[in-house]
């Protein structure tokens, strides 16, 4: 029997970078691991840049676009070829943060008989997670959800695991190349970067320009756009793709959408924000959920209406103090071994 354990999920970085975590701590605690991650996934570019042993299988959407063939003919090609990586390996364990990305070779596991963990970021089960959770073996989970009686059993609040590293401020913002004494507001539009957040922010962030420098983290499908536009404003920076703990390390505030990895950084480098959740319509409610978990602990203020902006953003100004306890009440520090653990409980 092999010693290896499979960690997989990605397709964006909020699911992607916890799977990366956790099997960063199942390493270091002497586990054979390795990474199955979707084919055109950010995982896709991000894994040959590690040193991790890893693998990318076709991943279809599990949406209506299920139902389109070219789509579907990926999630039943993703299954086959799971189906196969599992024959081949043999692993002991398989965790997945769920996902399209992470759905496939936690499926044919689940039907193999293989032990498996899922881990759900957000502050409700996506599709995927319902659908695996009946035969999970353990679900972990960022915040605490309701769930049935049956899957409450082996749910466990382990947290989000992000990348736990901190620079020092000044020097963040150097590697950043920003002005290491400005106080920055950071915008992060996600992984994939926000057209609203785009649109929206250069214009009505520029009176603040001056006594603050901006670091506006756009997605690089935008980047070349977005740097045409606005290179030329003296404080105002554009990115395409940051490093997050950099940019984090960097901010003093931030504005961003509400994916769950989006929040627990901030809660880690206590960066209070004002969040833009994504529209329900857009994710079934999910980043909604997260954002007012946050709100309700005093942690971060929900834009409700661009009309609003001025005013809530002096609200972030004034509360940051209240708001950084909250977020320290709230750190995901640890997480990453948490869910190992999880997932090490179940190794056959
Ligand atoms: C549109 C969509 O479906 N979004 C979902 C996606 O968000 P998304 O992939 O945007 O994820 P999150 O906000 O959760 O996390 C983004 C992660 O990418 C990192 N990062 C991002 C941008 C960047 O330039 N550099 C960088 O390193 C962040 O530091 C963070 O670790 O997954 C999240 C976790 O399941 C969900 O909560 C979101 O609803």
């Amino acid at each position: 029997m092999s010693h290896l354990i499979l960690v997989t999920g990605g397709g964006t970085g909020g699911h992607f970078y916890p799977g990366l975590a956790a099997a960063q701590v199942l390493r270091s605690l002497g586990n054979e691991v390795a990474y199955v991650g979707a084919e055109g996934g950010l995982e896709a570019r991000l894994l040959p840049q590690g040193d991790l042993p890893y693998y990318l299988i076709p991943a279809g959407k599990l949406s209506r676009e299920m139902l389109r063939p070219a789509e579907g003919g990926k999630v039943v090609r993703g299954l086959v070829s799971a189906r196969g990586l599992l024959r081949r390996l043999r692993p002991r364990a398989v965790l997945s943060t769920v996902g399209y990305a992470g759905f496939p070779l936690a499926f044919a596991a689940e039907w193999a008989g293989v032990p498996v963990v899922i881990h759900e970021q957000n502050a409700r089960l996506g599709l995927a997670a319902r659908w695996l959770a009946a035969r999970a073996q353990r679900i972990g989970l960022t915040v605490p959800v309701a769930l049935g009686e049956q899957l409450a059993a082996r749910s466990r609040v382990v947290g989000y695991p992000v990348r736990e590293i901190r620079h020092e401020k000044a020097e963040a913002r150097r590697a950043l190349g920003l002005d290491p004494a400005r106080p920055l507001i950071l915008v992060m539009g996600g992984s994939q970067g926000s057209l609203e957040l785009n649109r929206e922010l250069p214009g009505r962030l520029e009176p603040f320009v001056g006594e603050y420098q901006v670091l506006h983290q756009c997605g690089v499908r935008w980047e070349a756009q977005m740097q045409a536009e606005h290179a030329r404003t003296a404080g105002y920076a554009v990115r395409g793709f940051v490093d997050g703990p950099l940019a984090w390390s960097a901010a003093d505030f931030a504005i961003t959408r509400a994916g769950a990895g989006t929040l627990a950084e901030a809660a880690f480098h206590q960066v209070p924000s004002l969040l833009v959740p994504l529209p329900p319509e857009l994710d079934g409610g999910a980043q909604q959920a997260n954002a007012h978990f946050y709100a309700q602990r005093g942690a971060s203020v929900i834009l409700e209406g661009w009309e609003r902006f001025q005013t809530k953003l002096e609200q972030l100004f004034t509360q940051a103090p209240t708001m950084r306890n909250a977020l320290a009440q709230l750190s995901p520090a640890g997480a990453a071994h948490r869910l190992a653990e999880l997932v090490l409980e179940v190794a056959r």
